[in-house]
């Protein structure tokens, strides 16, 4: 699984997508041309995504043939009809899920506001659904998170928090770390006077698997400044993301 791993996501280092359409041209060609751009050298060393003619990203060929291999370790043939796309495919998707790679989260609270009105409380962004992968197994992991700051000076748009949990979710995690990195990333880019995130979530490595236990929500939470300091405003915080 580690060197599947690898060859999906090479070092883990940020990518950007764009279309080279040159390089496309030359990866859809195939054959002798593939030696003019390799997709695989891209994948591994961490450059941008080749985009194909049909507008997807080009798959490096071991990757397809890394997940051939996956399916045939799991009991099935990969040259069956059905699954003859699979590999491409499940490449596609490891690309969407590990999305986050591709850019640092925090770049999301660079655009802020001061003009609030003489706004001075508890800002709450409620059970925000997301979906990431645990690290330990490449499984699901579904669940909502709440995400709360008190500023200091300035306001950032709504929509910009729940694009850094999506940022820290398209990602390889263990939950604790999600919720931390989040709360972090507020605290570096904001300075609000505190932040908290509380996150519950059901581990598809709990129930599709292993243990096959249902119906289980972890919950993890950080609390940073004003939130870990004073009790009460704690408290105060819990009520309105509905834990109080
Ligand atoms: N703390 C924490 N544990 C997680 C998370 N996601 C998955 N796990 C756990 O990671 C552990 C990995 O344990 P291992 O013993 O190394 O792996 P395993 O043999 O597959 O364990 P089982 O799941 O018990 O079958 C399991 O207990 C998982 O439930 C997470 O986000 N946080
Ligand atoms: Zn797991």
């Amino acid at each position: 699984m580690r060197a599947l791993w690898s060859v999906l996501f090479g070092g883990g280092a940020a990518r950007i997508r764009s279309t080279i359409a040159a390089m496309s041209r030359a990866a859809e060609r195939g054959s002798s041309q593939m030696n003019v751009y390799s997709p695989s050298l891209a994948a591994a060393s961490g450059m941008a995504d080749v985009i194909g003619e049909d507008g997807k990203v080009v798959v490096p060929t071991e990757v397809e043939d890394a997940i051939r291999t996956l399916i045939r370790w799991s009991g099935d043939e990969p040259e069956r009809e059905g699954l003859i796309d699979t590999p491409k495919r499940v490449a596609r998707a490891w690309r969407e899920y590990c999305s986050g790679y591709a850019s640092d989260p925090g770049v999301h609270l660079s655009r802020t506001f001061e003009e609030v009105g003489g706004y001075d409380s508890v800002v709450v962004l409620r059970d925000i659904p997301f979906q990431s992968h645990c690290e330990h197994h490449m499984a699901p992991i579904t669940g909502t998170a709440s995400i709360a700051y008190l500023p200091r000076d300035r306001v950032v748009g709504i929509s910009k928090l729940a694009r850094v949990l999506h940022g820290f979710a398209q990602r390889l995690q263990v939950q604790e770390r999600l919720t931390a990195e989040v709360a972090q990333c507020i605290q570096d880019n904001l300075n609000p006077r505190g932040v908290a995130v509380v996150i519950e979530a059901q581990h598809g490595c709990m129930t599709g698997r292993g243990v096959k236990t249902h119906g289980v929500g972890m919950v993890t939470s950080r609390m940073l400044g004003c939130f870990l300091d004073d009790a009460s405003t704690r408290k105060e915080v819990l009520a309105l993301m509905g834990r109080g």
